[in-house]
């Protein structure tokens, strides 16, 4: 029996999940846990389930059997409603793709985040505004662009900057981070690294971030790879990952 940390962020106890239709990509989680503060970094070759794992985290999707809970809260025994505004509250994330409103600014599109948060997150009451224009600032966003250009007119990594502000405004207390750093060479990736765990540090959030780029691991707390916390299955081959390893 694993020990159960009561003090974990992330909790995954007996999870499976299979995705409908024909990939027919799936895996078992027996259990994960990740404590309160801590930063740990999840690899994976590309098509391992990375980004799936996080959509169960994030209460996007529901396992067909098993726990997730976010701070001790079992998201199976909520509404999608409470579950979608205890992901609001309590996570934010850095998309794979970013997914920003191309036609606003980044500025609105990080107070964005605190729309559908009106709890935890909005302790910042009347002073959103200057929260997002420090983050974007501590991010190196050159404030000339923040408040007016749309978002889709920033570079990529401009554009990674405004979701990772996105995901921090209002402390959500997790960030889960989905290969934050693949479209940035070595260097901006290690200078974007350097301020996301600066603004992590700050306020003590949980990181946890998933990639297939194992360099990225040292600064972490903690590392695994995929194929030790899942084992995972393709319906059209009927082979698991313990088999294939
Ligand atoms: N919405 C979906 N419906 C059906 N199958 C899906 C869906 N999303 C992902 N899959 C399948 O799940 C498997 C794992 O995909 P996932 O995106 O989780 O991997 P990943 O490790 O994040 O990959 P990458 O590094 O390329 O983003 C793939 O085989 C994919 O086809």
């Amino acid at each position: 029996m694993p020990v159960v940390d009561e003090n974990a962020a992330i909790r995954l106890q007996d999870v499976s999940f299979r995705w409908p239709g024909r990939s027919g990509f799936g895996f078992e989680v027996s259990h994960l846990e990740v404590a309160r503060g801590q930063t740990m970094f999840l690899v994976g070759p590309s098509g391992s389930g990375k980004s799936t794992l996080l959509s169960l985290i994030c209460g996007i999707v529901a396992p067909d059997s098993g726990r997730v809970e976010i701070d001790g809260e079992d998201l199976g025994a909520l509404s999608a409603a409470r579950r979608d505004r205890l992901r609001a509250e309590r996570i934010g994330i850095v998309f794979q793709m970013f997914n920003l409103l191309p036609y606003a600014s980044a500025l609105d599109n990080v107070l964005l985040a605190l729309a559908f948060a009106p709890g935890r997150r909005r302790r910042l009451k009347g002073r959103e505004r200057e929260e997002a224009l420090r983050l974007m600032g501590a991010l190196g966003l050159p404030s000339s662009l923040v408040a007016t250009a749309p978002a889709a007119e920033l570079s990529v990594g401009q554009q990674q900057r405004v979701a990772v502000a996105r995901a921090l405004i209002g402390d959500p207390g997790i960030i889960i981070a989905d290969e934050p750093t693949s479209a940035l060479d070595a260097a901006a990736q290690s200078a974007f690294l350097d301020i996301l765990f600066d603004l992590v540090g700050d306020v003590g959030a949980t990181l946890l971030m998933v990639s297939h780029d194992e360099r990225l691991a040292g600064r972490f707390d903690r590392v695994a790879s995929l194929t030790e916390i899942a084992r995972t299955q393709m319906a059209h081959t009927g082979r698991s990952s313990a088999e294939a390893a």
